[in-house]
């Protein structure tokens, strides 16, 4: 199974908006706003899209920050593949509110709650939030990561 998906941080006054995600893949976990790509949507569209169903605000001020790719295995053979764009957006329309699928909580820039995240974030994350761009490949069996590696997109 091959996913198309995205991840959104709005970042204003030196905080971040993150989600508690309620259901699905993470549930429990914080991290961005996002989910799967749909038929005919560009992913910058679906960024702004999953913030407005999960969180119900209009991002703005949109930037591409990088490419992730999660390989699951379940054991020798591969259950899932999650190409991933991530955006940061510099303001929002509206007031963030909580969903079925969504808590949003401001945190410090310097206070990821990382322990509650998935393990691969910690690795990232803080390039994004300090603007650069990145390209990731995070490798898991049975969601525990057994590999990585993350390099800066030259621009
Ligand atoms: N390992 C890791 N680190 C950080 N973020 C993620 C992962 N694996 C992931 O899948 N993700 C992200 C990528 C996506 O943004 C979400 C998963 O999206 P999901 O909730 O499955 O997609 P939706 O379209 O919102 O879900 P449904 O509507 O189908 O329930 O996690």
């Amino acid at each position: 199974m091959i996913l198309l998906e995205t991840l959104l941080y709005i970042i204003k006054n030196g905080k971040v908006l993150l989600i508690r995600k309620k259901r699905g893949l993470g549930a429990g976990y914080f991290n961005g706003v996002g989910g799967k790509v749909e038929d005919n949507e560009d992913v910058n569209n679906a960024a702004i899209r999953e913030c407005i169903e999960e969180i119900g605000v209009k991002p703005r001020g949109l930037k591409w920050m990088g490419l992730l790719e999660f390989w699951n295995y379940d054991n020798n053979a591969i259950e899932s593949i999650h190409f991933v764009h991530v955006f940061t957006a510099s303001d929002y329309n509206g007031e963030p509110r909580e969903s079925d699928e969504a808590e949003p909580l401001w945190f410090n820039i310097n206070e990821i709650p990382f322990n509650s995240m998935w393990e691969d974030d910690s690795l990232w994350l803080p390039l994004i939030l300090s603007g650069r761009r990145i390209y990731g490949r995070f490798i898991f069996n049975k969601w525990r990561m057994i590999s990585h590696e993350v390099h800066s997109i030259c621009t």
